[in-house]
């Protein structure tokens, strides 16, 4: 039987730090402790040994906005590994009218070039009795949690009619529920009055998403999943008013976990405001980027730990897709990259300025998000028994950031030209060294879906305090409870 050894690092994971060697046979652990020996045996001194990223906000060829995101499951999960991440969570989008299975079908389809590991989040894309029907088809198929986008009206956009019976669903079948909090009613209205005004170019993409309209539909998710039971995950927190709402939601007991993206992290709106159309229209996104102000909130909350994750909700789109939306943002494809740059960046600007320990950055790039998910520790762990997904991280290797030789698609990258410091020397897909020192070695269609169980220990707890405290009628003596 072959086997790697990975040797002479520092073990790292969200909750300790110890000098290790770190056995894999079968593309699992096998082994962690001294002097181990292995037929294969990667050098990891000076470096650290680190579950591999998880990325659980991605989308790949993405139908979206006319056109599909560029990159596929082949070259967006290449970029991954490239840096660190070994595995993507991509978001199916059923289309309206189709059924929930049906759409996973085609996004299994897509997957099958894919390098690393992988798994599903299913979108609420409309409702009826049929997706009704369909979610328990997608818990059984390992996909439990399930999207809802409170924004793109006449489009992705569910009402909160809808909202409230999904999540309940969702409850009832032990998943979790996911949005983009953004009021869609209102970013229409401000679109249509800033093109009104001649307000076209892409910085009125900026104005048209203020942070109210993401403070509000964060906040009024959060009251709707209290009241449906059902545990809540903000995607692309941007904010600090969208912040508040999850802050305050955790200090109240509630089961909410909030995700900034490394792009809103560390670069901000000032962006929208370049001379160069491209420039600008290359950020445009949905939440779009902030202020400083928004910026240290989130910095802040990953510190405390009322943010639990980071993402990058990689949606890339060429400069020539973006150019559809020359002379009207709001046709201006949404979406950005960054899966290449997500683990990098944040180690420069998060670990190498001491806003986060070595251990937060794993909690916060593999681990809390795989507990979230339900399937931890297969991965987000290094452990014996889970999947060897692992990076050996240099934090003295450095690189600028340039679209030129990325893995992405695109070409451009809204990184280009920082400095980073702290790269991946190996990164291992279940045990295949798929990245050494930049070079790439990928294997197509290496990568794995990965189901996920329902009923993980956050829903059991919230539904025992749910059936606690639900409401019960008043036994008065004389008067039938029921009133038969
Ligand atoms: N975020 C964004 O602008 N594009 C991708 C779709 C979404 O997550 O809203
Ligand atoms: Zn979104
Ligand atoms: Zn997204």
């Amino acid at each position: 039987m072959a086997s790697t050894v990975i040797k002479g690092g520092t073990v790292v994971t969200a909750d300790l730090s110890y000098l290790a060697d770190v056995r894999i046979e079968h593309g699992v652990i096998t082994e962690i402790g001294l002097n181990l020996q292995g037929d294969q045996v990667l050098d990891a001194s000076g470096c650290s040994v680190m579950p591999g990223g998880i990325d659980p906000h991605t989308h790949l060829e993405m139908p979206f906005m006319g056109t599909y995101s560029a990159d596929d499951f082949e070259s967006g999960t290449r970029a991954a590994l490239a840096g660190g991440t070994t595995m993507v969570v991509d978001f199916v989008l059923p289309g309206q009218g189709q059924g929930l299975m049906d759409a996973a079908q085609m996004w299994h389809n897509k997957s099958t070039r894919a390098n690393c590991d992988y798994s599903y989040h299913m979108a609420i894309t409309w409702w009826g009795e049929k997706v009704w029907e369909d979610m328990a088809e997608s818990v059984k198929a390992g996909m439990t949690s399930f999207k809802h986008f409170m924004a793109y009206k006449g489009a992705l956009m569910v009402n909160d009619d809808e909202l409230f019976a999904s999540f309940r669903r969702v409850g009832e079948l032990g998943g979790l529920a996911m949005v983009h909090a953004e009021n869609g009613d209102v970013v229409a209205e401000l679109t249509a009055k800033l093109l009104a005004e001649g307000n076209s170019g892409p910085e009125a993409h900026a104005y048209s998403r203020p942070p109210q309209v993401e403070g509000e539909a964060t906040n009024r998710a959060i009251m709707i999943a209290d009241m449906a039971g059902v545990p809540l995950y903000v995607v692309h927190t941007s904010c600090e008013e969208a912040h508040e709402a999850i802050r305050r939601a955790r200090q109240q007991g509630k089961r909410v976990w909030g995700e900034p993206l490394i792009q809103h992290l560390t670069l901000d709106d000032s962006e929208y405001q370049h001379a160069d159309w491209e420039h600008a229209a290359r950020r445009v996104m949905s939440p779009p980027f902030r202020n400083k102000k928004h910026q240290d909130s989130l910095w802040a909350g990953l510190q405390s730990g009322s943010l639990s994750v980071v993402a990058t909700d990689h949606c890339a789109f060429t400069t020539e897709q973006k150019r559809y939306g020359l002379g009207d943002f709001s046709k201006i494809p949404n979406g950005t990259g960054g899966l290449e740059d997500r683990m990098p960046m944040l180690w420069t600007h998060g670990v190498n300025t001491g806003r986060l320990t070595p251990n937060e950055f794993v909690a916060v790039t593999s681990t809390n998000i795989a507990k979230i998910l339900n399937c931890y520790p297969k991965k987000g762990a290094v452990l014996v028994g889970a999947d060897a997904d692992l990076v050996v991280w240099d934090p003295q290797k450095e690189k600028v950031i340039s679209a030129k030789g990325q893995q992405s698609a695109i070409d451009y990258n809204v990184f280009e030209g920082q400095r980073v410091k702290g790269l991946p020397r190996f990164t291992l897909s279940r045990g295949q060294v798929a990245v050494v020192e930049g070079r790439m070695q990928v294997q197509q269609g290496h990568g794995r879906f990965v189901p996920r169980a329902p009923r993980g220990a956050v829903n059991q707890a919230l539904s025992a305090w749910k059936e606690l405290t639900a409401p019960r009628p008043v036994q008065r003596s004389g008067i039938p409870a029921s009133g038969v």
